[in-house]
Formats: C-alpha cells, structure tokens, sequence
C-alpha cells in the first residue's frame, strides 16, 4: 500500500498550498507533500517533501493524523497528516512556480469557502485537524472516483509517528 504525506505550513490565518501540477489532485489546490520513501518514517518523509517543495526547513510539526483510502474492500493507499506553525515573523513571498506547481499563501475563509470548487479533499479533515487537540484516523471510501463515505475514529494521544 502505497504511503504519503499531507503537510500544512500555518502561518496566522493563512496556509501555504500548492496548486499541483501532477496527479493526484492536478490543478486543486493540496498541502505540500509525497511518496514516503522505503526505511523513513512519515515524520521525516514531511520535513523532507516540505524541504523538497517549498525549501523551507521546519523546527517544529505536529502529527494530526492518518488518512487511508479504500474502495470498500482493499486500502490501497495512505496519508499522513502534519501542521506546522509558522511564526509571523517568518517571511517567504508567494507565489512561487515550482516544479510541482505553484505556492502560495491562501486564507482559511478562501480554503474553507463553500463555492471554493479548487480545493482537494482537505475541506473533510483539515477543519477537524486545526481546531480539535485529538487526532483520529480517517478511512475515505471512493467508488467511481466519488467520496462515498468518510469515519473517524480517535487516535491515542501519544501516538507519534
Ligand atoms: N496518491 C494520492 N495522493 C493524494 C490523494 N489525496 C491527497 O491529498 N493526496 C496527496 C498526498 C501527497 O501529498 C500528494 C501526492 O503525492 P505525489 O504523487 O506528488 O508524491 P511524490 O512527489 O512523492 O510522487 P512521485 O514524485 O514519486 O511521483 O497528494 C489521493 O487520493 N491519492
């Protein structure tokens, strides 16, 4: 099963998101993140896609949790979720076309907008992530490529990975 990241750079009320240029998710806006790479754990596989995509370096990121998709029957793939705070004092100018697409800072209430139609899936866990300290472990169901369903359950709080 394939594994990845999702990391979500915060800075005040902002995010920094990337619109991808490659699947999955092509022209929406998504976290930064990737493939987790064989004998790395999904925390050092975030620093380092976080470093890949966007060259910064995070001190400090926090696990939110675990996102698995299935058809129902087989999971065939993963992600793990991180938030790092930024200070306000940091200072990185966007937009920025990088080889993946293009950063930048996006507001929460543009990400979160209803008619907001640019978005990946984030609007289903990311709200949970930024505004509750108990992380849970999400299984999303797709059939036809459609989300069909989505549970949660609660990880334990000293889960760390
Ligand atoms: N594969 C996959 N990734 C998803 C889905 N939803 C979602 O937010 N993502 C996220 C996880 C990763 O942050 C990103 C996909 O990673 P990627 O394909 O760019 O990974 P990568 O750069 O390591 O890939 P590559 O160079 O090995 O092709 O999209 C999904 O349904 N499938």
């Amino acid at each position: 099963m394939a594994e990845f990241t999702i990391c979500f750079l915060k800075k005040g009320e902002q995010i920094l998101l990337l619109n991808r240029n490659y699947p999955a998710w092509m022209g929406a806006w998504n976290g930064v993140g990737g493939k987790i790479e064989q004998d790395e754990t999904p925390l050092a596989g975030a620093i380092r896609e976080i470093k890949e995509e966007t060259g910064i370096t995070v001190e400090e990121i926090t696990y939110k949790g675990k996102i698995t998709w299935t058809d129902g029957v087989v999971n065939y793939g993963c992600m793990y979720a991180f938030i790092a705070e930024l200070p306000e004092s940091f200072t990185y100018i966007t937009p920025i076309k990088v080889a993946e697409g293009i950063l930048d800072w996006k507001d929460l209430t543009w990400i979160f907008h209803p008619e907001n139609v640019g978005i990946a899936d984030l609007k289903h866990y990311l709200p949970t992530m930024l505004n509750e300290a108990t992380n849970y472990d999400y299984i999303f169901t797709y059939q036809d490529k459609q989300l069909v369903h989505i549970s949660s359950t609660p990880i334990e709080q000293t889960s760390t990975v």
